[in-house]
């Protein structure tokens, strides 16, 4: 095997395909699918990595550069004893069916993570290195190969602001890029998340509405990215109710532990709004389109057993033992290889990238509006004024 390992290391040299003028490594827009010109950058960047990323990634750039540029891989299978080309062939050949684009973008996003990590002085920080977020409203640690991000504002159920957002969206990239093998997300106290803190609606800038509900868009297509992107295991501990944003974008974890505690509830419509998440296409996939509809269009609550059977949820455990259970079996799924867990998450996952981006985007551009409705307007000013409660 070192014999094939040896010579893969030899290839970074040998690349002919790699071999492009240098430009500058152009940043693209959070939801925008990568143009050639994007493509063309990254193939120029691989040459400029500081450091060697090793065979595997190598082995990863090697076949999403032929998938993007010839497609799927239809030439024949090298012979046995031809071990360079074969180990190279199974990687272009693993890619399937993925579209030029789909697979353009891919590496365009892969280039990006190793230059942002060969430019980072320390990529893999250690908890305690790691920049902290901006408030007490978010707790992240890193133990046992496992990142795990707390919401912690227990007093009103974990309820999302924006620096919350914010926060989040920082906590899943140096996740990212740390060396664990798992990442959790979870919250203090009896709740899970209440959703969006409604008071956010209340922080008006000085463009009005219109600037609010559009930061407010562009700040969720960020937010939902993230998660549409995370390149690891990521796994939801729900520790108790979950409202609105917090049950949408479950569709987009790898696995979802509930506590029999738990209820599932997106209340779109009684607030004016509309679904995000990416659950307009995630639900209906999970859970067939009348139960989603029911969910999303007339808010109808779900158990924590309802939500496992209908896909939504993968386990569900008693409340007594819930914390125990869950950590011990994630503990042991963390010193599982984490390579091979990243690249089946890939696998999973990377065929339906560019659809999720594009419905992300539409959510968010419909949020847009909504949020500027008198239907929604209501339904928040009802909810401050103590009137409505869900
Ligand atoms: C920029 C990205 C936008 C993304 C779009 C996201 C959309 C969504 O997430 S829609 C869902 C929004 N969430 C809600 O509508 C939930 C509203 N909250 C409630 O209905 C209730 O608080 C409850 C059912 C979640 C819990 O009820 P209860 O157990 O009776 O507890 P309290 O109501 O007394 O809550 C304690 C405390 O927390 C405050 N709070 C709870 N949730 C929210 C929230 N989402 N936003 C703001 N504040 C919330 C609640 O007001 C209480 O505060 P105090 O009165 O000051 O104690």
């Amino acid at each position: 095997m070192s014999l094939v390992y040896d010579s893969l290391a030899r290839w970074s040299v040998a690349w002919s395909p790699l071999q492009v003028p240098a430009l500058g490594l152009h940043v693209r827009g959070p939801a925008m699918l990568a143009s050639q010109k994007d493509f063309n950058n990254a193939v120029s960047q691989v040459k400029l990595l500081k450091e060697d990323p090793g065979n595997e990634v190598k082995l990863k750039l090697y076949a999403l550069y032929k998938q993007a540029t010839e497609g799927p891989c239809n030439v024949p299978k090298p012979g046995m004893l031809d071990f360079i080309n074969k180990t190279k062939w199974d990687a272009w050949n693993a890619l399937g069916s993925l579209s030029k684009e789909a697979a353009r973008q891919n590496y365009v996003d892969l280039v990006s993570r190793l230059s942002a990590s060969s430019e980072s002085p320390s990529p893999e920080a250690p908890a305690a290195d790691r920049k902290q977020p901006e408030s007490d409203s978010l707790v992240v640690t890193s133990e046992d190969g496992i990142t795990t991000i707390r919401l912690n504002r227990p007093a009103k159920k974990n309820a999302l602001t924006t620096q919350m957002y914010h926060d989040i969206i920082a906590a899943l990239q140096a996740a990212s890029k740390d060396e664990s093998a798992i990442t959790v997300l979870t919250g203090s106290g009896d709740y899970y998340c209440s959703g969006n803190d409604l008071t956010n609606f209340t922080h008006l800038p000085a463009g009005g509405l219109e600037e609010m509900a559009r930061s407010a868009a562009a700040l969720l297509r960020d937010f939902v990215n993230c998660f549409i992107d995370f390149p690891k295991p990521l796994v939801a501990v729900v520790n108790g109710p979950a409202v609105g944003i917090s049950v949408t974008i479950l569709g987009l974890f790898d696995v979802v532990y509930a506590t029999d505690r738990a209820s599932f509830h997106t209340p779109f419509s009684h607030l004016g709004q509309s679904p995000e998440g990416c659950s307009s296409y995630t639900f209906p996939k999970i859970m067939g389109s009348s139960k989603a509809a029911e969910m999303l269009l007339f808010g109808k609550k779900l158990t924590a057993q309802e939500a496992c059977a209908q896909g939504l949820v993968t386990e569900v455990f008693p409340d007594g033992t819930f914390q125990k259970e869950v950590w011990a079996r994630l503990k042991a799924y963390s010193k599982l290889p984490p390579n091979a867990m990243r690249i089946s998450k890939q696998i999973i996952r990377n065929r339906e990238k560019e659809k999720l981006h594009a419905v992300n985007a539409e959510e968010s551009s419909v949020l847009r509006e909504r949020w500027q409705s008198d239907e929604c307007m209501n339904a928040i000013a009802s909810f401050l004024s103590r009137k409505a409660k869900l």
